[in-house]
Order: C-alpha cells, then sequence, then structure tokens
C-alpha cells in the first residue's frame, strides 16, 4: 500500500508513532498518567509501539517498553539501537505485579496482520493486561480483534477503552463503541 505512493515502512510507522503519541498526550494528562507500559508484539504494529515510545518520552512520561519477540529485520534493530539512545528500557517478559505499577498500557501487539487466537506468549499477556484494570488504548485494532469481522469469534481480546485506528478504521471496528481516534491520516484519498 505504501509502496504504491512511494513512501517506506519506516516513514509510515514514524509518522503512525507520532500520531498516536498526539492522542494520548491529548487524552491521558501527563500527572495522572505518568507511568507508561508499551505492550509490542512481532510485526509492524509492535513498529508503531517502538517508535511512539521515543515521541511519548519527549513529551515527558516515563516509558517501559515489553517485547516478547524481538523481530530481527534492520528497521526494528534500528527502532531498538535509537531506544537505547532515549534510556527507555525494553524487557522481554513481565508479572503481573510490574504491569500493574503503570498507569497506562498501550496496546501494540497486533495490528491488520493477526489470525486466528492468540499464541504464547501473547496470550499471557493479553489476559495480564486485562487483569489489570488500568487504563489501556489500542493502536489500529484491540489485539485480538478478527480485523474484518471484529471481537465476535475470538475469546480472547484486549479490552481496551480506546482505539487510534490508523489511516482508516478497520471492517472489524464497524461496531466498536468506545472511544474511537482516527490517527495517521497520511496517505492520500
Ligand atoms: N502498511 C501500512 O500502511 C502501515 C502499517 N502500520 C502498522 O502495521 C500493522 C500491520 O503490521 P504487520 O502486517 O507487520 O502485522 P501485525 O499485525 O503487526 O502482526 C503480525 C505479526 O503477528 C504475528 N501473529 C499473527 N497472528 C498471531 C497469533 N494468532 N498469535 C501470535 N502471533 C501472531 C505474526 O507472526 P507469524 O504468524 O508470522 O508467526 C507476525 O509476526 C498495522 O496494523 C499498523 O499498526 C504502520 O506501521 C504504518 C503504516
Ligand atoms: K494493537
Amino acid at each position: 500500500m505504501s509502496d504504491d505512493v512511494g513512501y517506506t515502512t519506516e516513514q509510515l510507522m514514524e509518522l503512525a508513532g507520532l500520531s498516536v503519541s498526539n492522542v494520548i498526550f491529548k487524552e491521558y494528562n501527563i500527572k495522572k498518567f505518568k507511568k507508561i507500559l508499551i505492550c509490542c508484539g512481532p510485526g509492524n504494529n509492535g513498529g508503531d509501539g517502538l517508535v511512539s515510545a521515543r515521541h511519548l518520552k519527549e513529551f515527558g512520561y516515563d516509558i517501559k517498553i515489553i517485547y516478547p519477540k524481538i523481530n530481527n529485520k534492520l528497521l526494528f534493530t534500528k527502532l531498538l539501537k535509537l531506544l537505547e539512545h532515549y534510556q527507555i528500557p525494553v524487557v522481554q517478559s513481565i508479572t503481573q505485579e510490574e504491569l500493574n505499577q503503570h498507569d497506562l498500557i498501550i496496546d501494540a501487539i497486533f495490528g491488520f496482520s493477526f489470525k486466528g487466537e492468540p499464541r504464547n506468549p501473547f496470550d499471557e499477556l493479553i489476559r495480564m493486561i486485562n487483569k489489570s484494570n488500568k487504563a489501556v488504548i489500542s493502536i489500529d485494532v484491540p489485539s485480538g480483534y478478527n480485523i474484518n469481522i471484529g471481537d465476535t469469534t475470538n475469546s480472547l481480546y484486549v479490552d481496551s477503552e480506546m482505539n487510534i485506528s490508523l489511516m482508516l478504521p478497520k471492517e472489524g471496528l464497524k461496531n466498536y463503541k468506545k472511544k474511537h481516534y482516527l490517527g495517521g491520516r497520511f496517505l492520500p484519498t
């Protein structure tokens, strides 16, 4: 999709992460929601989370990343290197107690390429997020949602209070009733 108009994935991901960060800054007062945990999956949705981390840190939030399955493509290696410079901690596992210490959780686990039911270790992470009783927001789609038909087929998905769709809301969010932003309208229509 991006290649058709001349954008690179890297450029779109940067715009996506910045859009997400702008929405969070607007919606979640930094004094009340200082500590943010970003949960990143193995694909580009996780990449959006890695980018958001930098921008949110620039806005003044304290950021930690949980990234259980590292993507070895160059794009992700570069994003992780940047995070080192920003001194943003990246861990590969987390306990419920550690997760609960955050004020806001960002779900960047799966986006539009998710299929089936969430597999290990993401199933457990999603359960922990849902158990936390913290504010949770999803990037592009609540992870675990069936992207075409919504949450009706999966028993396990991130029960977030807000979704930030990127570029276009996906079909599966047609009946989404919670707070819903459209971020990153970065392709000409
Ligand atoms: N192109 C664009 O316009 C832009 C797209 N952007 C962003 O990219 C997102 C789409 O990214 P994406 O295509 O990389 O896939 P994504 O949804 O992150 O996940 C795929 C990964 O999940 C895994 N996986 C799948 N099912 C699984 C399961 N049941 N249980 C466990 N794992 C499972 C799968 O692993 P595999 O099945 O291959 O082993 C693969 O590694 C999109 O939603 C938006 O946020 C923006 O960055 C900028 C502009
Ligand atoms: K997501």
